[in-house]
């Protein structure tokens, strides 16, 4: 199979490393410093379940790649609609696009048949439709993310835990793309489940991130830190408590409590979120599709859910105080 990695940061680089592993042709896109490094050593990747080295292609230059099978895109979420003259060349009529991110995609309401919210746009994930113009709806496949993973130096990968990368079809189908990507994967040492309904999955994850990132970013803790302490534990279950009425009020009914969903973020131990490592690198927060979304979707099902109002406010006053890019604000 013929991958080429658009945004091989922590996650991407980590997939293509194993991708390539397991006897994909691999094109990773990255840039400055952690490209050069790239394109002299190769991706080193740095394991519990053992060290290894990858050497894949690596560039700036899409075109040079030209298109692929599957274009699996590492990029944050608020980078997708920047990123037509990246995607582009990789796309031939049938290539799909894995895009592996937390929160709530921008095909979220795509493929739900006879669903009351059938097709509707949301505007922190896809606004004004620049997503959804670069990224068309028929390409997507949906990847949730069971894996944690930092860049610990440029072309090093410090995976710390999971191997699990759920992917799905918006409409639910098991398709000849998933499953022969899910193959690809699984020969590069991942887990790759080809799920019927990623929604579920979609919001499992997301009782975690919704939670965890913005309070991370606001205070600076580790996830085991922000567990351990009894009243950011309670400000935790509520969010993670909003979450799931949200979820249930789109006809989700993520099957999992909440003790289990703080316990299995605990286990990440030391880590520092993916928000809190954006925000000590003064890069964009990826606020929009981790607690914006989900408070758009709480607005469209009339759910109340007023701690996580109140904690996206103050992460997205962080955001424009303390990044240089601030989110798209809070709704309140
Ligand atoms: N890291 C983790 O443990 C987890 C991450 N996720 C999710 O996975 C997704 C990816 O996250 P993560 O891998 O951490 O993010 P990273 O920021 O590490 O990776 C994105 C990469 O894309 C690169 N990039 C951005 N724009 C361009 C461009 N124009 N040309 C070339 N390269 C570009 C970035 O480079 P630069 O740094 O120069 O901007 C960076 O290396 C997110 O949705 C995140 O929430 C989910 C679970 C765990
Ligand atoms: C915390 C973690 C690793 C949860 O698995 C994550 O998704 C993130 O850092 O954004």
């Amino acid at each position: 199979m013929r991958v080429a990695v658009l945004g091989a940061g922590a996650i991407g680089a980590y997939v293509g490393a194993a991708l390539h592993r397991g006897g994909s042709e691999v094109h990773l896109v990255a840039r400055g410093p952690h490209l050069a490094a790239l394109q002299a050593h190769g991706v080193r990747v740095l394991s519990p379940r053992g060290d290894f080295t990858a050497r894949p292609d690596a560039t700036d230059d899409p075109a040079r790649i030209g298109p692929v099978d599957v274009v699996f895109l590492g990029l944050k979420a608020q980078q997708y609609a920047g990123c037509a003259a990246l995607l582009h060349p990789l796309l031939g009529p049938d290539t799909a696009v894995v895009a592996a991110q937390n929160g709530i995609p921008w095909w979220y309401f795509h493929g739900l048949a006879g669903h009351r919210l059938q097709g509707r746009r949301l505007e922190t994930v896809d606004p004004g439709g620049a997503v959804s113009a670069v990224i068309p709806v028929e390409r997507a496949v949906g990847c949730v993310v069971y894996c944690s993973t930092e860049i610990a130096e440029p072309g090093v990968i410090r995976h710390l835990e999971g191997t699990r990368f759920s992917i799905g079809e918006p409409d639910g189908s098991v398709s000849a793309r998933c499953q022969a990507f899910s193959a690809a994967m699984v020969a590069g040492g991942l887990k790759c489940p080809v799920e019927p309904d990623l929604r579920q999955d979609i919001w499992i994850k997301l009782m975690g991130n919704v939670a965890f990132n913005p309070l991370s970013a606001l205070t600076r803790a580790t996830m085991v830190q922000i567990a351990g302490h009894p009243g950011a534990r309670r400000l935790v279950a509520a969010m993670m408590a909003e979450t799931l009425e949200i979820a249930q009020a789109t006809g989700v009914k993520p099957e999992v409590s909440i003790e289990r969903r703080i316990a299995g973020a605990e286990r990440v131990g030391h880590h520092k979120t993916s928000m809190l490592q954006d925000l000590e690198a003064g890069k964009e927060l990826e606020l929009d599709a981790i607690i914006g979304a989900v408070v758009e979707i709480a607005d469209l099902t009339g759910v109340a859910a007023p701690t996580l109002r109140d904690v996206h406010a103050a992460a997205d006053l962080l955001a424009r105080t303390c990044t240089h890019v601030p989110s798209k604000g809070a709704r309140r």
